[in-house]
């Protein structure tokens, strides 16, 4: 088996209500995703897919749902004052963990048709989540 990973970058802000500490307070991040591919064999170019088409793939959802976005469960009260500012905010069906994130991004390239095994989102230099399926 081969595995192939490429790495984005992007950034966004968030809160997790729930949490004890600080992190349950508006705050950003400037993140990597780092998405692996697998494949039994290579393609006619010698390669399990090219690391630009999961770049571009990874992109189009990061760059139109994700990056300089506020990321906020469909909950968060905070909601109705954001829409009143005219703030850009997006809405999540779970809270917006690193590991939620990776779901995410995960499904997304799935749906693309790429034989993803992972995706690793590193929220901090020393944190990173991990999603993959059976
Ligand atoms: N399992 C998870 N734990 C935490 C998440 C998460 O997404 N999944 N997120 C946060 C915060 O959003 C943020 O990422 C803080 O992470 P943390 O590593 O605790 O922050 P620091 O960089 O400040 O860490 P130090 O090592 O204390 O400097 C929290 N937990
Ligand atoms: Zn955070």
């Amino acid at each position: 088996m081969f595995t192939i990973t490429k790495e984005v970058y992007f950034c966004y802000g968030h809160r997790l209500m729930r949490h004890p500490g600080k992190c349950r307070h508006l705050h950003g991040h400037s993140v990597k995703a780092a998405i692996t591919v697998q494949a039994a064999g290579l393609n006619e170019q010698g390669m399990v897919c090219d690391f630009a088409d999961i770049a571009r793939i990874a992109s189009d959802y990061i760059d139109r749902e994700l990056d300089h976005n506020l990321l906020l469960h469909r909950d968060d009260p905070l909601v109705p004052l954001l829409a009143a500012a005219g703030e850009r905010y997006s809405l999540l069906d779970e809270h917006p963990t690193a590991e939620y994130l990776a779901q995410l991004i995960y499904r997304h390239a799935q749906s693309q048709g790429l034989a993803v095994a992972s995706v690793t989102l590193w929220e901090t230099a020393s944190a990173c989540a991990t999603y993959s399926e059976p």
